[in-house]
């Protein structure tokens, strides 16, 4: 190194650094396959011996992404002017709970998560004393397709008491272990903490809150529509003066879709379904391609799993996967014959696309700009594909309604899913953070659940809940310590990217009415966008989609969402006000919940009236 000047020194530290991670990339690949591989074993056969297996290996993951983090941190990063370089160190060292010593721990950690996903995944709720049915298929068709409601109810309840309930004890010791585990490195407050550095930015949860804020007027002419036509339905003594509707009437075990009720709500002209299972796939990787997009490869129609087995237990819950090998991408769904399940096809593969756009990537960025890409991805070709236009392209509609009602029609369906999803997306991790932050524990959980679902949603449980129950357990992404905002912003940002898109499409007239379909131009800007993976702070890729648009930002923002359903909006307040109906519920009561300290507002005082009446009796 005799009379190395000082740049050539900068270069070593980053000739090295460079040189460590082309060797790391290798390294890390070939052990990812492995963890992927033995999750898709348990998840695709439940049993002790392969959820061990998956145990094994996502310890064995730790320990190599803890040894690699102590390597990365060798380098001097003062000495590093190359930002891809510093990015990429980085995120050899964000290793989260893995970074913790205490292996026993992490097992630990590990094996609580299995147990609960796999009460989750293999859970039977009873309808009544002698029948009891899995979620997937058929508790899931019980709430989409009854019109009875106790019949709903016993569905709702079945399904609690057989999972939530049964996963209660262990949920404190996970929060514990994870936030013990978490904080080891005093790098984050806590699991939640960690969970939100995924998007980069400091002001991310209050980013969110005024999102959604902004987007509530919109739910609450929803909800107050829905309400009333439900109430129409099944009578008006089902729905209390707090304003609330059901939770278990909505067409959706969580009621975070209410699609399936639509026949409830408006007309539609049925759809034609003369489909096959193989055909969903073909039909959702044919939109793809017809953008310019990839499509399946090989392995994927020679791996995947895309109808349930007969012979054993699997995770029913639709998932896309990317075994880092650019040649290996799966999709495990039950798939069914049903219109909400082609949308979940279109998603999953929505998902695999991504993976193909950014598969030549070093390891490290193969990833969603933000986790809420990676879903907004998923999501964005279901804005075009589900027109009455492409719908009759396909065959899945047997005409297109006339332009008037068939908008408003049109535009009432796609806000059962995409506007009564946003206090469901936006609640979720709220309530996980609180719990997260030991702002909620484990004697409240259920009823900060409550809260937040009857605040944030306007829906209430149609069977009275007891702190011995767990329902944000019965929801699949709690036990599977799956983060949930993602969705929150996948919602707003893919209607940000459907605007830019058909703006680069050149598709004029409503937002709703656009149909990227064909056009390579949008799916051009759209893998512009998906190849940048995670390489670049995720700003930067909202920035490269909607360049050149009005709507052109590096922030996320609701006003694409609310353009496109303003007709509806419009079409609620004067249909609401032609009802005189009132917008909004009780925020600060919910029927059937009992409050923290065991006692519900209202029976509180018939409790102490009981009391004094008692002792007034004793004295006569
Ligand atoms: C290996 C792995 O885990 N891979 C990830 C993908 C990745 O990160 O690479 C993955 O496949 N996650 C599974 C998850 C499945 C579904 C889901 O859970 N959806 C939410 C919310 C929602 C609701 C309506 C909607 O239109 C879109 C989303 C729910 O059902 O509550 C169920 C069917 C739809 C999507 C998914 O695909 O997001
Ligand atoms: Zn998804």
């Amino acid at each position: 190194l005799v009379g190395t000047t000082w740049s050539q020194t900068l270069v070593s530290e980053e000739a090295a650094a460079i040189a460590y991670l082309e060797e790391y990339d290798k390294l890390t690949a070939d052990i990812h396959y492995q963890y992927t591989e033995a999750g898709w074993i348990y998840e695709t056969n439940i049993t002790d011996e392969t959820l061990a297996n998956m145990t094994d290996w996502s310890l064995k993951l730790s320990d190599f992404n803890y040894r690699e983090a102590k390597n990365a941190s060798r380098f001097d990063m003062s000495k590093i002017n190359n930002q891809n370089i510093t990015r990429l160190l980085g995120k050899v060292m964000d290793i989260g709970t893995a970074a913790f010593p205490d292996t026993v721990k992490l097992r630990k950690i590990s094996d609580l998560e299995g147990e609960m996903a796999g009460i989750y995944s293999t859970a039977k709720g009873c309808i009544n004393a002698t029948t009891c049915l899995p979620l997937e298929p058929d508790l899931v068709n019980i709430i989409a397709n009854s019109r009875h409601y106790e019949e709903l109810a016993a569905a709702w309840k079945g399904w609690r008491d057989a999972s939530g309930k049964k996963m209660k004890h262990l949920y404190p010791e996970y929060v514990n272990l994870l936030n013990e585990a978490i904080k080891f490195e005093g790098k984050f407050e806590d699991m939640g903490d960690y969970y939100r550095s995924d998007y980069e930015s400091p002001t991310f949860e209050s980013d969110v809150r005024a999102l959604f804020q902004e987007l509530a007027p919109l739910y609450e002419n929803l909800h107050a529509y829905v309400r009333r036509k439900l109430r129409q339905h099944y009578g008006a003594d089902k729905f209390p003066t707090t304003g609330h509707i059901p939770a278990h009437i909505l067409g959706n075990m969580w009621a975070q879709d209410w699609t399936n009720v639509y026949d409830i709500l408006a007309p539609y002209p049925n759809k034609g379904s003369n489909y096959t299972i193989t055909r969903m796939y073909k039909v959702a990787e044919d939109f793809f391609t017809s953008i310019g997009l990839n499509k399946m490869p090989p392995l994927f129609w020679e791996n995947s799993m895309l109808v349930k087995p007969v012979d054993r237990d699997v995770f029913c819950h639709a998932s896309a996967w990317d075994f880092g090998n650019k040649r290996d991408f799966r999709i495990k769904q039950c798939t069914s014959l049903t219109d909400e399940q082609l949308l979940t096809v279109h998603h999953e593969m929505g998902h695999i696309i991504y993976y193909l756009a950014y598969q030549d990537l070093p390891y490290l960025y193969r990833d969603g700009a933000n986790p809420g890409f990676h879903e907004g991805m998923a999501d964005i070709v279901t804005l075009s594909f589900q027109t009455p236009e492409h719908l009759k392209k396909i065959g899945f509609l047997d005409d297109v309604p006339a332009q008037n009602e068939g908008d408003i029609n049109f535009l009432l369906r796609m806000a059962l899913s995409k506007v009564a999803f946003l206090p469901f997306g936006y609640l979720i991790d709220q309530w996980r953070w609180s719990v997260f932050r030991g702002d909620t524990l484990p004697d409240s959980y259920n009823e900060k659940w409550w809260d937040l679902r009857c605040d944030f949603q306007g829906i209430f449980p149609p069977v009275k809940r007891t702190n011995a129950d767990f329902d944000p357990g019965a929801k699949f992404h709690v036990p599977g310590g799956v983060p949930y905002i993602s969705y929150f912003v996948s919602f707003v940002a893919q209607f940000q990217w459907h605007k830019a898109l058909c703006k680069v499409a050149n598709i004029s007239g409503p937002l709703h009415r656009c149909d990227i379909y064909n056009n390579t131009m949008a799916g051009t800007r759209l893998n512009d966008m998906l190849k940048m993976g995670s390489a670049r702070p995720w700003g930067e890729a909202m920035l490269k989609i909607t360049n050149g648009t009005d709507g052109q930002t590096n922030k996320l923002s609701a006003a694409p969402l609310l353009e496109y359903f303003s007709p509806l909006l419009k079409w609620l307040q004067h249909n609401n006000r032609k009802y005189n109906e009132t917008l909004g519920w009780d925020k600060k009561k919910c029927p059937n919940v009992p409050s923290a300290n065991g006692l519900s507002g209202n029976s509180r005082i018939q409790n102490i009236g009981f009391l004094i009446t008692a002792i007034f009796a004793l004295f006569i």
